[in-house]
């Protein structure tokens, strides 16, 4: 790469945004694209964010554009941040607009809904042979708009360019480490969000801090057995792209799938607690693709696996707890550590 980088940072929701600020105030020559025509006006007028993320005011060197073909000429990485259900269709409209060396990154949250298949076999598949890189971890959007301290990681297959994109990541307040295990960096930030339902809900019907320690520590072990069995390293499970972001999505109310939870063991029904979040909410559809994937391998995810039938409007959360204490009585670790069923 230049020593100046030229970024392009598809999708100008909340995430997106801040991306885009923070590689834009550390160095990069950065554009933020949105859609909404209107809405890119607006925040070009403004400098901040208003619908998705008030409080940021964006550095007057960030450029801002709803034209595709402008967001990626001559850029050397375009990063992709906008909700999983529109990732496929972003990477086909992008596909004769993007420089042939740039470099893909992505930084959603989750999987091709209907398919299982992971967002780094979608990119792998349409650009084979390019960089291409997961920007994850335990990151509110909100904190990181304020500059609060974060910890996040990029996970590449080549180590060079993974560690290229930490860098223009990096900052006084942001740390970016950098792995090459794209596909455990991934399942850890999509599962995150299935679990944290699960915490959510307890915690809407009010059972307890040891019912949410247990449901995220039995939810880190069923991480672990789908990552393992997929191919992921466990060490990376165990960091930032998993534990991490499980903790934070578990225990901070900035989360909007633990807000989904919680409205839901309040009796809220789903649309509703959707709609009153009013943002991505990817549980709805990872769930789907975790409960398939560990069908797929013949694992027992009993917790993901409740939070989808929850999901599906196929039993309350009242209805899936009692059917999770209602488990058999077993060792922790019936065959080895992470191989469980
Ligand atoms: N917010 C956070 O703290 C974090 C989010 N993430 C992940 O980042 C991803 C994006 O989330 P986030 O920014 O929070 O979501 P938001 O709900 O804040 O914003 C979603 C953005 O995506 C845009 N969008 C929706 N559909 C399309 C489409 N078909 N084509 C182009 N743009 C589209 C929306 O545009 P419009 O306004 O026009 O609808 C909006 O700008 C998710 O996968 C999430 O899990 C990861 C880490 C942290
Ligand atoms: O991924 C996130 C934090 O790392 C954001 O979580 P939510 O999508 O649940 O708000």
């Amino acid at each position: 790469m230049s020593d100046t980088t030229r970024v392009a940072v598809l999708g100008a929701g909340s995430w997106g945004t801040a991306l885009a600020a923070v590689l834009a105030r550390h160095g990069s020559d950065t554009c933020l694209w949105g859609r909404d025509a209107a809405q890119m006006t607006a925040l070009a007028a403004a400098h901040r964010n208003l619908r998705y993320l008030p409080e940021l005011e964006l550095p007057d060197t960030l450029a801002f554009t709803h034209d595709l073909s402008r967001a990626l000429a001559n850029v050397d990485v375009v990063l992709i941040v906008v909700p999983s259900h529109a990732f496929a269709t972003l990477l086909l409209q992008i596909e004769p607009l993007l420089p042939a060396q740039a470099a893909i990154a992505w930084a959603t949250k989750g999987f091709e809904p209907g398919t299982g298949r992971f967002l780094h076999e979608l990119v792998g598949a349409r650009y084979p042979g390019r960089p291409a890189a997961v920007v994850t971890g335990p990151s509110f959007a909100r904190e990181v708009a304020q500059g609060l301290p974060t910890a996040l990681t990029v996970h590449a297959l080549d180590a060079t360019f993974a560690q290229q994109l930490a860098a223009l990541l990096h900052g006084p307040a942001l740390r970016a480490y950098s792995g090459t295990d794209v596909l455990g960096a991934e399942l850890g930030g999509a599962m995150k969000n299935v679990l944290a339902v699960a915490t959510g809900a307890a915690d809407g019907m009010q059972l307890g801090l040891n019912a949410r320690a247990g449901l995220i520590t039995r939810g880190m072990n069923e991480m672990l057995r789908l990552g393992v069995a997929l191919g992921a390293h466990a060490e990376t499970l165990m960091g930032l792209a998993g534990l991490g972001d499980l903790v934070l999505t578990c225990t901070g109310d900035l989360s909007r799938n633990r807000r989904l939870g919680m409205a839901l063991g309040r009796g809220v029904p789903l649309a509703q607690a959707l709609a009153e979040i009013g943002q991505v909410v990817e549980s709805v559809l990872s769930a789907e693709e975790v409960v398939r994937l560990a069908e797929r391998l013949d694992l027992d995810l009993p917790i993901s696996f409740h939070v989808r039938a929850v999901l599906r409007g196929e039993m309350t959360p009242s209805e899936g707890l009692r059917a999770l204490l209602a488990r058999e009585q077993k060792p922790e670790y019936p065959s080895g550590l992470f191989e469980s069923r």
